[in-house]
């Protein structure tokens, strides 16, 4: 079958140049930010698509002219749509020289990231990790800078050198106020370079560069075989690049830049002077309640979180949640409805078309839990009320990483950069108060305050107590959501 390319489908638009440079090219960018850069008229802002730890996206997309489709799975409908706003693609570690000269062009005025929440190696403190072996790699130079802080800060010190032209640096990773905290990495590294070396490239960055905050939505699982089979059926081209998603997207951008930007909002997406509440709302509604699911329906045997979210004891610690802990801890963004927002999002979840796998989303948890459920359990706390639900969610991490088995025997992946150390500090799967004590004990998930918190660590206890058992046979019905007081 012919390989998808502009050859073979004229017409799709094609930027003039290039205007934005997207380190991180995996499924979501694609989904995302190159969907409505296109939206929004590519005209000069074609993005050069850059992979940070390997060469397979650049060799699936190269021959394809930089094109790839997004398959839009709805609960009723499918729709292909090609997108042609990538306009040059690079795997930085076989052309640094090319990213480098990219980072530094004068016509690029946008420098977006999706490299994962590991992808920025904070410490514990949530700054840049100083004893990361790769950092430090990077802050001693003489090679090509490997990590994506490295990358940008080298790229934005040969901006400095050469052009010395503004430019945004856009954060598009779920993480707690993004902009501030990938700007926070940015002056730690310059702060831990030579003096001579970093303090006129920290000053240089203050005035000339911008990292505003963003909230992005938009559920993208793994693309699967089926999915480019059913793309080459429906198109009559072969794509090695598909994406899948859902009809729903959404884009807050604080409205901060150094230079000029795309129009995304005449494609839709929101330019706000604030973006925190709809960060909190979106990664404490959303991603909060897709890590419980993930765990709990992992945990209860599910394969995808539409199966979890269609258990009726699961969906009611969803809701739980939802309502009795992250509602009452945020400030909705004024004209949002909190109840339909929630209500929506469990749509979404349930659309069974997306096979989200519970795997994929219980990914990288020691990441996510800071952002999506333990703020929500912070600031319950600190208004004198009990997490329950939020708890749970926790709980089911832990089991997850202590027991490593579903209810039925079968195995789950724990695939997290602290694999390693979770498993030793989680111990005996046996010992629930041993495997909380453990695990809360991280500081890097849980930092040093929760694990003094008498009342959370006993209500952490009780949820694991009962899901440990769930998952070593000693209960046989699928209830993994329980209920407070019984
Ligand atoms: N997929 C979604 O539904 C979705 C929705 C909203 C936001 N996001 C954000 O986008 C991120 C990426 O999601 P995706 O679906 O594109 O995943 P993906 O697996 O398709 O791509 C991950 C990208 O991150 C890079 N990466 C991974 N680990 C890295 C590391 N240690 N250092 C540097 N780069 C690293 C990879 O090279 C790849 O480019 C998520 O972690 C999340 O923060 C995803
Ligand atoms: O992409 P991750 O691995 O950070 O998180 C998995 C999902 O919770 C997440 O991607 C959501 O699908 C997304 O945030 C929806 O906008």
């Amino acid at each position: 079958m012919t390989r998808l390319s502009r050859a073979a489908l004229p017409g799709v638009p094609a930027a003039s140049r290039t205007g934005i440079v997207h380190l991180g090219l995996g499924a979501f960018h694609r989904a995302h930010q190159a969907v409505y850069t296109e939206d929004a008229g590519p005209g000069e802002w074609g993005i050069c698509g850059v992979t940070q730890r390997s060469a397979t996206v650049v060799d699936q997309l190269r021959p394809q002219d930089g094109l790839f489709t997004v398959l839009e799975r709805g609960r009723d409908s499918v729709r292909c749509r090609v997108v042609g706003s990538l306009r040059e693609v690079l795997f930085a570690g076989a052309e640094p020289g090319l990213l480098s000269a990219r980072l530094a062009d004068e016509h690029v005025r946008v420098i977006s990231l999706t490299v994962t929440e590991k992808g920025y190696r904070r410490a514990a403190s949530g700054r840049l990790d100083l004893a990361d072996p790769l950092v430090r790699q990077d802050l001693a130079g003489g090679t090509a800078p490997v990590t994506a802080v490295g990358r940008l800060v080298r790229g934005l010190q040969a901006r400095c050198a050469s052009s010395g032209a503004p430019v945004t640096v856009l954060c598009c990773d779920n993480l707690t106020g993004n902009g501030a905290a990938l700007r926070d990495l940015v002056a730690d590294f310059c702060a831990a370079l030579p003096t001579a070396e970093g303090d006129p490239l920290a000053t240089w960055i203050a005035g000339h560069v911008r990292f505003p905050g963003t909230m992005v939505d938009r559920i993208v699982p793994a693309t699967t075989d089926a999915d480019r089979a059913e793309v080459a059926a429906r198109l009559g081209v072969s794509d090695e690049a598909v994406v899948v998603a859902e009809p729903f997207r959404q884009w807050v951008i604080e409205d901060d830049f150094a230079a000029d930007r795309p129009a995304w909002e005449t494609a839709g997406a929101l330019l706000v002077t604030d973006v925190a509440p709809y960060e909190a709302m979106k990664l404490r509604l959303l991603n909060g309640t897709h890590s419980l699911l993930a765990y709990l329906g992992a945990l209860a045997g599910h394969a995808t979180i539409a199966d979890a979210v269609a258990d009726p004891e699961i969906a009611r610690a969803a809701e739980g949640l939802q309502h009795r802990d992250a509602v009452p801890s945020l400030a909705v963004p004024s004209g949002v409805d909190a109840g339909a927002y929630c209500a929506e999002v469990l749509g979404r979840f349930a659309n069974p078309a997306l096979r989200h796998r519970t795997t994929q989303v219980a990914m990288d948890g020691s990441q996510k839990l800071p952002h999506r459920l333990l703020g929500t359990i912070r600031d319950r706390l600190a208004a004198g009320e009990t997490p329950y639900w939020a708890a749970r969610g926790v709980a089911a991490w832990m089991v997850y990483v202590a027991a490593g088995r579903d209810r039925f025997g079968r195995p789950l992946p724990l695939d997290d950069p602290l694999a390693g150390r979770l498993r030793a500090a989680a111990g005996d799967a046996r010992n629930a108060a041993g495997v909380v004590r453990g695990l809360l004990a991280v500081p890097e998930v849980f930092g040093t305050d929760l694990p003094e918190h008498h009342a959370l660590c006993a209500l952490l206890e009780e949820h694991t107590e009962e899901l440990l058992a769930l998952v070593s046979g000693k209960r046989c019905e699928n209830d993994v959501s329980h209920s407070p007081g019984g």
